[in-house]
């Protein structure tokens, strides 16, 4: 099966290049093992991609490339008009927010510290650098992402869904025009689930410059707002492009080796996996 088009006809011609990826290929160098493999990928301004693939397709693989967070072994990669290999990665992380379970986050710093050290991109607080805008900010994040309540909560004691919540007003701190997303609802309940697919789609709606990537397991997490997917097998390209065109039951089973049945209803999806 061949990938679609990499750019949705209705995308705006006015949408900037946030993140393209041309002919990347990433191998280890001890074991020579293939990692990723001819991929060919562009994310623009105003898109919401999701990332979707078997354990061990490469979709982190993908997310640390474009997060500037490591280099590709062959190819290019592009992220906000800058190449990697030829720019300061540390100013480039600085524009690109990241979520990730994966993040060191100190537990006895309140959800507005979590919050702040965005703005430094910091694990610890550097509160000489936070001046009365910076922090006034901060709590306005807290307001956009629903947990007010938390500001002065420990982040030890927040439940998955709150965590979630406060990393992505922190990340959002920068003001980044492309916001990744690594697993964000990992470990949560249904209802945590749902507040934080709430969150993600008022913030798309909200903020119609930001990009975002989120690389999940369950096609039932994504928001109404994502409008594109990529799908990776072995660390291939086996489908990216619409939702509509790349969700479907044919290229799910092609990407997963297992029958998979796609259904939508109400911008939200559904599937279902039957036997080899
Ligand atoms: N630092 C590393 N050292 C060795 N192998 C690695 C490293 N990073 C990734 N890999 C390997 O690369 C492949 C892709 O890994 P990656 O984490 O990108 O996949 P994934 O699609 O995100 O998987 P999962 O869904 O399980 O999180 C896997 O085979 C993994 O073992």
């Amino acid at each position: 099966m061949t990938p679609t088009q990499p750019s949705d006809p209705t995308t705006p011609g006015a949408a900037r290049v946030i993140a393209a990826l041309e002919g990347v290929g990433v191998r280890r160098y001890t074991t020579g093992q293939v990692i990723l493999d001819g991929i060919d990928w562009t994310v623009r301004s105003g898109e919401h991609w999701a990332l979707l693939g078997a354990n061990g397709a490469g979709k982190t693989t993908v997310l640390r490339l474009i997060g500037a967070l490591m280099f590709p072994t062959v190819g290019s990669v592009e992220v906000l008009g800058h190449r990697l290999g030829s720019v300061d990665v540390r100013e480039l992380r600085a524009a690109i927010g990241l979520v990730s379970s994966a993040q060191k986050v100190p537990q006895d710093a309140t959800g507005h510290t979590v919050v702040l050290t965005g703005a430094t991109g910091t694990v610890q607080p550097l509160w000489r650098k936070y001046d009365e805008a910076t922090r006034e900010r901060a709590h306005a994040l807290l307001a956009e992402l629903d947990c007010k309540e938390l500001a002065d909560r420990p982040y030890g004691v927040c439940s998955g869904g709150q965590r979630a919540r406060l990393l992505i007003a922190r990340a959002l701190m920068a003001d980044p025009s492309l916001l990744l997303l690594d697993e964000p609802f990992n470990a949560l309940d249904l209802p945590s689930r749902e507040d934080l697919i709430d969150a993600l789609h008022r913030l798309a709606t909200g903020r119609p410059e930001l990009a975002t990537v989120t690389v999940t397991h369950h096609l039932e997490e994504l928001s109404p707002a994502i409008g594109h997917a990529l799908l990776l097998r072995d660390g291939r390209v086996q489908a990216r492009g619409p939702v509509d065109e790349v969700l479907t039951g044919e290229r799910m089973t092609a990407c997963f080796g297992r029958p998979i049945e796609v259904s939508r209803h109400e911008g939200r999806w559904l599937a279902r996996s039957g036997r080899r």
